[in-house]
């Protein structure tokens, strides 16, 4: 089997909670190599965001397409990209690199058939980061647009959380049935899957939570357990990197997702508590320590 690899574009948080630091970790948790291309610096604590430095996006765009075309990753995760020059750079330099695989496989494959499969293409999975847990924005104005014209087109598997979801649409998610219309209006702007993510709706009964997974063809719920939750951040970051680890190990689309949201909600939980404000998702359970 080839190496698995995973490149995260996303921002910089010292105090390792979310962004790239904590891509990397979970990248590392599932034996997955990744690499890292950075957008943005910020200060940040356990607490929260307390400043943003963003790099110039010229040098952003140049940093994505060096590790792109070294590392030929099967899988590249983004989290927060924060000016809308980055985002509709990334979606060019994307199909770029989409295409050049194609144009590889038409070279070295015998024509396509009914019988020959598509060659697989890279994977693109595209976490829609807006704004800190405590609603610092993390994104430009213009973001939202730059997302859905340019980005979206070309992604695989898209995972917004209630918020993300409701911006990039305008419709207000109340319950279920809001989360499927949303879902489906998130499609038309070309994503092949969603995974929009349940936690932030407070509808669900007794103990259960659900986050739907949906592409053109089928629809599923991903049912779990709900627990008491404490203030914790980086769940988002961790949850996409867990997807990209799985789809970087081969599992198709709905495999990866189902175990990737099971890994998480066994953390949430259970977090540590590293600094004086939110706790962070566990990398190792039985390593746990206070
Ligand atoms: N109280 C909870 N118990 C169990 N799982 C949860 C809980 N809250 C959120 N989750 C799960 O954590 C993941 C992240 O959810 P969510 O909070 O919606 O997104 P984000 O972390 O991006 O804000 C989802 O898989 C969701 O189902
Ligand atoms: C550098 C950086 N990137 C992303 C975030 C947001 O983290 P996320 O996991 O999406 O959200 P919360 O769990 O904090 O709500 C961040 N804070 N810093």
């Amino acid at each position: 089997m080839k190496l698995p690899k995973v490149v995260t574009i996303a921002g910089s948080d010292p105090s390792g909670g979310a962004g790239i630091q904590a891509d990397l970790k979970v990248l590392a948790q599932f034996g997955v190599y990744g690499g890292a291309a950075v957008t943005a610096l910020t200060r940040q604590t356990s607490a929260g965001v307390l400043g943003l430095f963003p790099l110039p996006a010229a040098w952003v765009l140049e940093q994505i397409s060096d590790v792109l075309w070294d590392l030929r990753p099967p899988v590249v995760k983004t989290g927060m990209l924060q000016q809308p020059a980055v985002i509709s750079g990334l979606g060019r330099l994307w199909g770029a690199y989409l295409q050049e695989y194609r144009d590889t496989a038409a070279q070295v494959l015998p024509p396509a058939s009914s019988t020959t499969p598509a060659p697989t293409l890279p994977i693109l999975v595209v976490d829609p980061v807006l704004s800190s847990g405590a609603g610092v924005s993390l994104v430009d104005g213009g973001g939202l647009a730059a997302f859905r014209e340019d980005l979206l087109p070309v992604t695989t598997v898209l995972t917004p959380n209630v918020p993300e979801a409701e911006a990039l649409t305008g419709m207000a998610i109340r319950d279920s049935g809001d989360m499927i219309g949303a879902a489906e209006r998130l499609l038309q702007f070309g994503p092949q899957w969603v995974l929009l993510k349940g936690g932030h709706l407070p509808e669900w009964e007794g103990d259960r939570i659900a986050d739907l997974l949906i592409s053109r063809e089928e629809r599923r719920w991903l049912w779990g357990q709900r627990v008491p939750r404490a203030d914790l951040h980086g769940t988002g970051c961790s949850l996409a990197s867990a997807l990209a680890a799985c789809l970087a190990l081969g599992l198709p689309v709905p495999v990866a997702a189902a175990r990737a949201v099971e890994w998480l909600r066994q953390r949430i939980g259970s977090p540590l508590f590293v600094g004086q404000g939110r706790g962070v998702v566990c990398q190792k359970l039985e390593e746990k320590r206070e």
